[in-house]
């Protein structure tokens, strides 16, 4: 019997916000996983990381300022460490909940740069909400360097990144041969670490990937069966907190493309879990994605519950 390749996609439930919290979160998140490994499943896992980079690079650009020899840390360099630190509490956790059910496997962590396109509209557009509060002083200070911020209204101004699309995953092959070995991956961990192509150089970009996208694109890539994504609700609304609200069960890709059109998903939020659910599902015969909660992400995964594009 042929091992069905699964692609999870863990958002930020899954992780908490702070240190204590991820490392109490990802104890649930290994049970999910480790279910699936128990079912025969190849597991691929990429992850969330607004709060995890933008507390990253708070510490790393202001805390840092109280020594003189510590220096300035891009968006990227940040991104690339939200993925040490989501991997190494993930892939611990993961490989403490295997072991405790007597199954021995490799769990690592891959640092996976994507490339993007210098030309996106996000840049102009940027949407990726980053970082701790800021005064109206400190958000007329980041503008005057160039940096983007928004009001959020009653509590301040926070930093806004832009979401380019992810145009190619660097370290795919790596991540498959893993895969094929029979290993767990954490691989793609914030949407990728955001890169330009320069000759042979890449060249770090201030960007956060949407992590949705970068995980169908992963999906789509290793040719996967199915494109498990891990929100906060067991299944998605029409008509959102409406007294109109129902819940979506199976749908096909059409359905899909008409309730997207319809705005029926938030963007930033649903929207990129149905752009990346479509795009893989339509792009391969028998694929399917689901979206559903972590308790579920069994019973999602063996297609009895969650909202199933197929
Ligand atoms: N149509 C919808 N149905 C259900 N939830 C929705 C819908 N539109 C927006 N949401 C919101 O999207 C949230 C999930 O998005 P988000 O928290 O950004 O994702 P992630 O779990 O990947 O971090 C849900 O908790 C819900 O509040
Ligand atoms: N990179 C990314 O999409 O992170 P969030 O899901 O935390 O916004």
């Amino acid at each position: 019997m042929s091992q069905k390749i699964v692609v999870v996609a863990l958002g930020h439930r899954a992780l908490g916000n702070t240190l204590p919290e991820q490392k109490q979160a990802v104890t649930e998140s290994a049970k999910a996983i480790a279910d699936l490994v128990e079912l025969g499943a190849k597991v691929v896992i990429s992850h969330s990381n607004a709060p995890q980079v933008g507390m990253i690079h708070t510490a790393m650009n202001e805390f840092g300022k109280a020594h003189p020899d510590y220096t300035f840390a891009p968006m990227s360099v940040c991104s690339a460490m939200s993925q040490g630190y989501i991997g190494y509490d993930l892939q611990n956790a993961i490989r403490a909940e295997l072991i405790g059910r007597g199954i021995y496997k490799t769990v690592s962590t891959i640092l996976t740069q994507v490339v993007i396109d210098p030309y996106d509209d996000a840049f102009a557009d940027p949407e990726k909400i980053i970082g701790r509060y800021l005064t109206a002083q400190e958000a007329e200070e980041e503008e005057k360097k160039g940096n983007f911020v928004t009001e959020i209204p009653g509590k301040g101004y926070r930093r806004i990144v832009a979401a380019p699309k992810p145009q190619a995953i660097v370290e795919l092959d790596a991540i498959r041969a893993l895969v094929w070995a029979g290993q767990v991956v954490i691989a793609c961990g914030g949407g990728g670490i955001p890169v330009l192509e320069q000759g042979a150089q890449l060249r770090g970009a201030s960007a956060v990937i949407e992590k949705d996208l970068t995980s169908g694109l992963l999906a789509e890539k290793l040719d996967a069966d199915q494109l498990l994504i891990l929100t906060s609700v067991q299944k998605v609304s029409l008509n959102l907190q409406t007294p109109q609200e129902v819940y979506l069960d199976k749908i096909s890709v059409e359905e899909a493309k008409k309730h997207m059109a319809a705005n029926q998903f938030a963007p930033g939020s649903m929207l990129p879990k149905f752009e990346a659910g479509v795009s893989f599902v339509e792009k391969g015969e028998g694929r399917k994605a689901v979206i559903t909660d972590i308790p579920h992400a069994k019973d999602g995964y063996l297609g009895k519950t969650g909202t199933i594009i197929a």
